[in-house]
């Protein structure tokens, strides 16, 4: 085995993140859904669906064919939507070098069996958690993909592939740390998607910073409350896949869960959202996965509630800010 890596998803991450992959060295080869995709990488080295005008390194190579993406490949990351991993998993699996480790770049929550992505992976593929790694943290792809400096979190729950992982996407402008808390990095990032969309909500609604901060922070608790009820360790949320990708995703208009928010509070249809964009906003979906998962275990979770009620069209965005600001009141640290 070389130093090849397999990206399977060319979106606005896959694609960003093959940047950071080919400046640590790898050699990249990116399986995109779409033939056209896979074209334009090739030959204009530039991905001009999902990042327009960022040239990709000449190592970044695309195909549409799964088995030729996954020849030779020692890691694999994952960066479909995560809707669709479980329908995806069997078209990849079978070319998929026996002790490959895959690597998830996803931040969501599946819907129905409410599991998280390595947990898909784990059951799809009946694949141990040594070889399941997950990388999360602030990075908005676009931001990434300028080699704007940023770090992340690479989580597997064996620390030597970690380590190794950590080496491997370790580039000039993309610090990884360490981590073998693989639960508390993916619920940080799936839930950070759903605040951000209650944030953008607030931002569409016309509200400022005071109202956005209280937002954020009582997100970060809820989050926290989820996550801990499953195992996370506390500290892991108040780190770069929990307090930090929530506070990226929140502030920025980069972010497409804050922007779907944010057309929701300026009057527009969930439809309307969908027929506008083809890329996704992942706490659309997961907003449901995360409340199932919350009543389920008897966590209080105030603000995925609310905005999967907004997303099925049960509540408006003003009744949401409503019901935020008029709950029983309680101890901050309860
Ligand atoms: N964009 C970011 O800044 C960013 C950063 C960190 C993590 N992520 C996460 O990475 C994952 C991928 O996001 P993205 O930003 O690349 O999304 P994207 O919408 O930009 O691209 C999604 C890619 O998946 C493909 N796709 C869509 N439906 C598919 C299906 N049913 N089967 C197979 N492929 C399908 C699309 O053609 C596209 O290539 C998400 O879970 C997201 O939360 C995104
Ligand atoms: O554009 P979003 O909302 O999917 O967020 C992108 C990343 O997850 C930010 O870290």
């Amino acid at each position: 085995m070389g130093n090849k890596v397999a990206v399977l998803g060319a979106g606005s991450w896959g694609t960003a993140f093959s940047i950071v992959l080919a400046d640590a060295g790898n050699d990249v080869s990116v399986w995109a859904r779409r033939e056209e995709i896979a074209a334009s990488i090739n030959e204009r080295h530039e991905n001009v669906d999902y990042l327009p005008g960022i040239e990709l390194p000449r190592t970044i190579t695309a195909t549409h064919d799964p088995e030729r993406a996954l020849a030779g490949a020692d890691v694999v990351v994952l960066a479909v939507p995560s809707q669709s991993l479980r329908e995806n998993l069997p078209t990849f699996l079978p070319f998929v070098d026996k002790d490959a480790v895959f690597v998830s770049l996803m931040k969501g929550v599946e819907l129905g069996t409410l599991k998280r992505m390595s947990e898909v992976v784990a059951e799809v593929g009946d694949i141990g958690a040594h070889r399941i790694a997950v990388v999360s943290g602030p990075n908005l792809a676009r931001e990434i993909a300028r080699r704007e400096p940023a770090a992340s979190v690479v989580a597997c729950a064996d620390e030597n592939v970690a380590n190794m992982l950590q080496e491997r996407v370790h580039s000039p402008a993309f610090r990884p740390y360490t981590s073998v808390d693989v639960l508390g990095c993916e619920f940080g990032g799936a839930y950070k998607n759903v605040v951000a969309l209650c944030v953008g909500m607030a931002v569409g609604l016309g509200f400022g910073d005071n109202t956005t901060a209280s937002l954020i922070t009582r997100g970060l608790a809820e989050t926290a409350r989820l996550a801990m009820n499953q195992g996370a360790n506390p500290l892991t949320l108040m780190g770069l896949a929990g307090l930090g990708d929530l506070v990226a995703t929140c502030s920025s208009p980069l972010s497409r869960n804050r922007t779907f928010g944010e057309k929701l509070g300026q009057g527009l249809t969930v439809e309307q959202i969908y027929a506008s964009t083809r890329q996704v906003a992942e706490g659309a979906k997961s907003c449901s996965s995360l409340r199932a998962l919350a009543a389920r275990t008897g966590v209080e979770a105030p603000i995925v509630d609310a905005v999967d009620e907004v997303v099925q069209g049960a509540l408006t965005t003003e009744q949401l800010m409503e019901a935020f600001i008029s709950r029983d009141t309680k101890a901050e640290l309860s």
